[in-house]
């Protein structure tokens, strides 16, 4: 056995499927789990001292690449100074500052320290303002993983064919409306027969977590159209799309001002942090001013905060996006073309430093699409892929991140490695 083999068996004597995140097990993968032992840059390195070029980029926080001096630098002088307080200091305020003058729609912030977190005191805020129970969700969006928003949910639950999880009262998930992402038509029907009940609307406005669909334009409208319409908060959860798909996130694209956006990974450069925010007189509801109660003792904490702050300076530097979003572009597109050459069925799509593929001869638009692409190939690419020193997420479910660290020449490395891998699987087709 090796080291990664002995670990994962004494990890699964102790720690349920041996992690402590599902998506981490390789479970529709199979195979055993890489457990790091190191990483810097656009490369993690395993308990083995095998290296690969890393496209998980710990599920989208590493833009700037692992280990960055800067963000290192920043957190080792942070803890210098104390780990945490439970008190207010000024570099929550910095931070702060710094994600609304990025996304101005959050125009009062909170921080937090998870995704699921931001999603779920959103939610309960969105109900708190409008004194409304039901929220409506998409299928094959993942929002962490608080009750209301375990229901047909994407990434590790589809992943592992149980798209809503056990343990959820029916009281509170029939309060869940799930709708077809991408379908006018059924957000139209909805608003039309329960609008006056319906509290808000959370989306993914660029899903990553049934793999990489955008919401189109037209949705997107309608979204915004139906909320303003009936008095819904319309919140965008950009947990992994802010900072990532454009420095503004999805809303700078989509050219919408969403009521509630709620952030994290990029916003804590590796570190627990998140946040959720928007429109002053909604988050007024927030206690201590408000009636919404929501808390953390290690809400804004001051080590996190430093490595975030350091972490959003960096990605406003010039050319950042640019930079980015140009060998993300090469890299969906290089992948398109090594997989035509081979025949096999592929498409590939790219915003900003995040990108999708998909073994399937069409671009998936919906949930129902991104089914019929193919899981055989998709986990012996993977495996492939992963034994040349290359590491994808372990689903055809999620989407993959790219960061300032992959340069030019990992990036042609990592085609290399993909030609060779597409021409092993080629045999399968
Ligand atoms: C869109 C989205 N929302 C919420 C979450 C939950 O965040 P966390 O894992 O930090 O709780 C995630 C990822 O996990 C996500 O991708
Ligand atoms: N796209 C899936 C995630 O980002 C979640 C990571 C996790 O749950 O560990």
């Amino acid at each position: 056995m090796d080291r990664n083999q002995q670990l994962f068996e004494q990890a699964k004597t102790i720690i349920p499927g041996g992690v402590n995140s599902p998506v981490r097990a390789f479970g529709s993968v199979g195979g055993i789990p890489r457990f790091i032992k190191k990483a810097q840059g656009a490369y993690v390195w395993d308990e083995n001292e095998s290296r690969y070029i890393d496209y998980v980029g710990s599920w989208g926080p590493a833009i700037v690449g692992h280990a960055h001096p800067e963000v290192v630098e920043a957190v080792s002088h942070a803890a210098e100074n104390g780990l945490s307080f439970g008190a207010p200091t000024e570099n929550e305020i910095r931070i702060a500052e710094a994600i609304r003058h990025i996304m101005p729609s959050m125009e009062q912030i909170r921080l937090v320290s998870s995704g699921t977190e931001a999603t779920m005191s959103a939610i309960r805020l969105a109900r708190g303002f409008t004194k409304r129970d039901n929220i409506i969700k998409f299928e094959g969006c993942y929002h962490g993983h608080s009750d209301s928003l375990l229901v047909k949910a994407g990434s590790g639950l589809l992943t592992f064919g149980h798209p809503s999880s056990a343990g959820v009262p029916e009281d509170f998930s029939r309060h869940t409306l799930v709708l077809p992402y991408n379908d006018i038509e059924a957000l139209e029907q909805t608003f039309a027969s329960k609008g006056d009940s319906i509290a808000c609307v959370i989306v993914e406005p660029i899903a990553g977590n049934m793999n990489m669909i955008p919401a189109t334009s037209e949705f997107v409208q309608a979204m915004r159209r139906l909320t303003d319409q009936y008095g819904s908060v319309l919140i965008y959860d950009e947990v992994m799309t802010g900072f990532r798909v454009a420095l503004g996130g999805a809303q700078s694209i989509h050219g919408i001002k969403p009521d509630l956006t709620t952030i994290g990974k990029i916003i804590g450069g590796g570190m627990p942090v998140a946040a959720f925010g928007g429109r002053a007189d909604i988050m007024s509801c927030v206690s201590p001013l408000g009636p919404v109660y929501q808390a953390g003792t290690l809400s804004g904490n001051p080590v996190c905060v430093a490595a975030g702050l350091k972490t959003l300076e960096i990605i406003q530097r010039p050319d950042f996006y640019n930079t980015l979003s140009a060998r993300t572009l090469e890299l969906s597109k290089g992948l398109a073309g090594i997989a035509e050459e081979a025949n096999i069925p592929f498409t590939s799509r790219s915003i900003g430093g995040m990108f999708g593929f998909y073994f399937t001869a069409e671009l998936p638009t919906c949930f129902s699409d991104m089914q019929r692409c193919n899981q055989v190939l998709f986990k012996e690419f993977f495996h492939a892929m992963l034994a040349r020193g290359v590491a994808f997420a372990p689903s055809a479910y999620e989407s993959c991140f790219v960061s300032a660290a992959h340069n030019s020449e990992i990036i042609a490395d990592t085609l290399g490695l993909a030609a060779e891998s597409m021409t092993e699987i080629a045999r399968t087709v």
